[in-house]
């Protein structure tokens, strides 16, 4: 080799060695000062090289177990803990901390387990983007929630709830006491892909064997576990032609990816062609979720397209299955529980609703005590019990700056449940929601569908869905939990019990 080229390779070289040299110590600052910093902060003692992570091992049980240390006894706003030396996660616990990132416009992280994961299924949608494409999504889907839209699928609430009490019915001439979970996830579904693509096939019926239902259950597995996987086997999942063509999951869960997309967008380009020619004069009299996001155009005059649609579509299936029947089948177990609470419930839909076999929009209203039942429940056994920011820039939060570059994690549960904001926490009692009282206090101490910029778009279709369900289910049956089974709560991406909610439902004497 010349001279020249000697001269070449040895520069190249130093060039790299010194431009790693410049990352590194910059990280290495960083990473001193993050220490210096969030040491000042309550949290379970770290292993100086492996932090926290040999004692997480199981979250949900790490996540109470800080919850009775920090929260109950010490009563702290915020803790941190680490995943390894390298990995501080910051915990705000208390409204006056949350709300420092809630209400401000902190990215969701890109990085993590379940992230590369819901990726591939659910692209870059509202749950996952952020900046420009977040906001100009947010605004064109807003008017699919807006209040003349959502009025429009309380018949189609009913109906499911009409399909779903029967097969209660039929399942509890069988066996006494159901899991609750499995018969209000079909029914959810079934609820959204009536609403978000029109589609009605039997799901509560047909179950697992329609490839659908099949399809998104095999997903959602895989999702709920990916959290789970070691980081080794995370690694090794990765880069993503690895994943997709060298191993049997990643073949399986992308086949899974196309089915489910295929299904949503056959639908999707149906409508468009409906849509595009149907005349004025037969323009339909309520619009659906799918007419609206195909008919969506931003300020350019520009719409989504149709893998736009399809994603969002798929990300309203993920975000509002799991967490509407989580949030059903919790409310089934708070009012087999407490069953005095459950007898008010009941007054108050036999006088609202009367002899109607339906609840319908105009009635929401007049049940004022079921609402403070729901939320009660929500407090209690949030449906989503944390949701995770990473800072682009440092915060100030409890006299602690926290720097850039650190996730962090936002404690709903522990907000929901901290012994300074309220009353005896453990207490069900929805009373606490009833008139102005809860008005008074700082609205991020209640937050189970977040709050701020990225709030959950489908609050109000959960809570109208719920409230039809669980009004409807009380009018025909009381319900009473199994005396012998004990009840879990275990926090995945939403709440489940370990081993199921055991219900009964006995129709009542009308
Ligand atoms: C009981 C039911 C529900 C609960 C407790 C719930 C809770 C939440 C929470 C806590 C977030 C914030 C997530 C984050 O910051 O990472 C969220 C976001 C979201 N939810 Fe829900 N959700 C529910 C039902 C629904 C339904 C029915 C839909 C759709 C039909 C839906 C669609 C979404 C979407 C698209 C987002 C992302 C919003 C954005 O970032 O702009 N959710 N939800």
């Amino acid at each position: 080799m010349g001279t020249i080229t000697w001269t070449f390779v040895v520069g190249a070289i130093t060039l790299v060695m010194t431009y790693i040299g410049i990352r590194l110590y910059r990280y290495l600052k960083w990473l001193r000062y993050v220490h210096k910093t969030l040491s000042k902060l309550p949290g379970p003692k770290p292993h100086w090289l492996f932090g926290n992570i040999f004692q997480i091992g199981n979250f949900s049980e790490f996540h109470y177990k800080c919850h009775e240390e920090f929260i109950v006894q010490k009563k702290v706003k915020i803790y941190v803990f680490w995943l390894s030396t390298f990995f501080p996660t910051v915990m705000l616990a208390h409204p006056d901390t949350i709300k420092e990132v809630m209400r401000s416009n902190s990215p969701k992280p890109t990085v993590g387990p379940g992230y590369p994961f819901l990726v591939p299924w659910l692209g870059q949608s509202l749950l996952l983007s952020n900046g420009a494409k977040w906001e100009r999504n947010r605004r064109l889907l807003t008017p699919a929630f807006h209040f003349s839209i959502l009025t429009g699928y309380f018949k189609i609430y009913n109906e499911v709830t009409d399909v779903l009490m029967d097969k209660l019915a039929t399942m509890c001439e069988k066996r006494k006491y159901i899991d609750i979970f499995k018969p209000a996830s079909m029914a959810t579904l079934d609820t959204l892909l009536q609403c978000a693509l029109g589609y009605k096939g039997d799901v509560q019926q047909v179950g697992e064997h329609h490839p659908y239902v099949y399809s998104k259950s095999e997903l959602n597995l895989g999702f709920q576990h990916s959290g789970e996987r070691s980081t080794l086997e995370y690694i090794h999942h990765y880069p993503e032609f690895i994943y997709r063509y060298l191993t049997a999951n990643g073949r399986e869960f992308f086949k899974l990816c196309d089915y489910v997309h295929k299904f949503s967008k056959d639908i999707i380009s149906t409508r468009r062609k409906e849509l595009n020619e149907s005349k004025e004069t037969e323009k339909k009299k309520h619009l659906d979720f799918l007419d609206i996001l195909i008919t969506a155009k931003d300020d350019n005059g520009v719409g989504l397209t149709d893998d736009e649609i399809r994603s969002e579509v798929d990300t309203f299936l993920f975000a509002g299955h799991d967490t509407t029947s989580c949030l059903l089948s919790w409310s089934m177990y708070c009012l087999g529980k407490f069953k005095d609470i459950q007898n008010k419930v009941y007054q108050e839909i036999k006088q609202v609703i009367g002899t109607k076999n339906t609840v319908d929009s105009e009635d929401l209203a007049n049940l004022r005590y079921l609402t403070c039942f729901l939320k009660e429940v929500m407090r209690l056994h949030s449906p989503v019990s944390i949701v995770n920011r990473m800072l682009d820039q440092p915060v100030v939060t409890n006299g602690v700056e926290i720097p850039a570059g650190i996730l962090i994690d936002l404690g709903i549960y522990h907000a929901q449940n901290h012994p300074d904001v309220w009353q005896n926490p453990t207490e069900f009692r929805p009373e606490r929601f009833e008139g102005d009282k809860h008005h008074e206090m700082d609205p991020y101490s209640f937050t189970p569908f977040s709050a701020g910029p990225r709030n959950c778009i489908g609050m109000n279709f959960a809570q109208n869905e719920e409230k039809v369900m669980i009004a409807r289910i009380i009018k025909r049956f009381e319900v009473s939990l199994d005396p012998d089974h004990v009840v879990e709560p275990f926090m995945e991406v939403v709440l489940r019990a370990k081993t199921g909610i055991m219900v009964n439902f006995k129709e009542r004497d009308l």
